[in-house]
């Protein structure tokens, strides 16, 4: 069985843990077939391949457990999100593990497939976040409500983007590891204000309104550290015409929307040069989930 997830963007501004977009791509494709014994094999981006590390592995076996069904699996995965990134690397691997082994027990059930890809994410990142997993199984633009029951609002958002990709690494887990439990009243009001409008906006189609609100209190102000280039970054995308720049889930990589893309792209890319930073972008629809 053979299927391929797309990279996803996680939080999308004000939506911690709650917004997801789609992307077309890069992808992951994750071919597994049932067999007495476990193996894993990884090319393209280097991941483990101990089945108790690689995340894919990991939900597939979560899948089977759930399933009752005692057998191992052959798994190949053609590694094509680069791991760190930003861009649900793990989120994809841990879905389509999941995913495949369903399928091959003709499981179509998405809280099954989920109970299952979180315990993969939950390797990578040290905590079951669905934003990644849930936009990467659904497509589009999603807001998840609740994980248990699965609640799911999805906007097919029409749009095109550019995402920016440094050679530098942040680990998901050390990015949640800075959030603080507690964050001030007004933060919170501005984060609720920031993100209901964006859903309204994207509902509308006005894209330059919801690159306006490409804005968080929740996360943003404690992870700044890490991503200490991230104001210069955003002004060099806005001196050349973007309406707004993100962060892409944890980061490293960072989003805008805009008109010309190509120019916001090389614009951010310079930036980033000056930073001593390496980095590439690519423009990408928004996709329509897991194949
Ligand atoms: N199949 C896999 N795909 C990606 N990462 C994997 C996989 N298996 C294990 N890992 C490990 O998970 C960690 C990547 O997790 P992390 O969440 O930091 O990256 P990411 O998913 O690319 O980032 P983000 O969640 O911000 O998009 C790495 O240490 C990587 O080695
Ligand atoms: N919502 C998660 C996304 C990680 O890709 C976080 O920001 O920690």
């Amino acid at each position: 069985m053979r299927v391929s997830v797309p990279a996803t963007i996680a939080n999308f501004g004000p939506g911690f843990d709650v917004f997801g977009l789609c992307l077309e791509k890069p992808r992951d494709f994750i071919r597994v077939k049932l067999s007495d014994e476990i193996e894993v094999k990884v090319e393209g981006y280097k991941v483990p391949e101990e089945p108790d590390k690689n995340v894919a592995s990991v939900s597939a076996l979560s899948l089977l457990r759930q399933a009752g069904v005692e057998s191992g699996f052959k798994m190949k995965i053609k590694k094509g999100i680069r791991p760190k990134s930003g861009l649900g690397s793990s989120g994809a691997s841990a879905l389509g593990g999941a995913l495949a082994v369903a399928r091959l027990l003709d499981i179509d059930d998405k809280e099954i497939i989920l109970r299952a890809a979180l315990e993969g994410e939950k390797v990578a990142s040290g905590s079951p976040h669905g934003d990644n997993i849930v936009p990467a199984l659904f497509g589009g633009f999603v807001v998840l409500k609740s994980l248990f029951p699965l609640e799911v609002f999805k906007i097919d958002a029409k749009l095109k983007l550019v995402v920016i990709l440094p050679e530098v690494e942040v680990s998901t887990k050390r990015a949640r590891e800075v959030l603080p439990k507690h964050v001030p009243l007004s933060d919170a009001v501005r984060n609720l204000a920031l993100a209901s409008s964006l859903v309204l906006a994207l509902e509308n189609g006005d894209i330059e309104e919801v690159g306006k609100l490409l804005d968080d209190y929740l996360a943003m102000p404690y992870r700044k550290p890490l991503i200490p280039w991230f104001d210069k970054i955003r002004k060099a995308a806005l001196e050349n015409g973007a309406y707004g720049v993100s962060i892409s889930g944890s980061g490293p990589a960072v989003f805008a929307l805009g008109e010309n893309l190509d120019e916001i792209g090389r614009a951010i890319v310079g930036a980033f040069e000056e930073e001593r930073i390496n980095a590439e972008y690519f423009i990408s629809k928004v996709g329509g989930g897991a194949e």
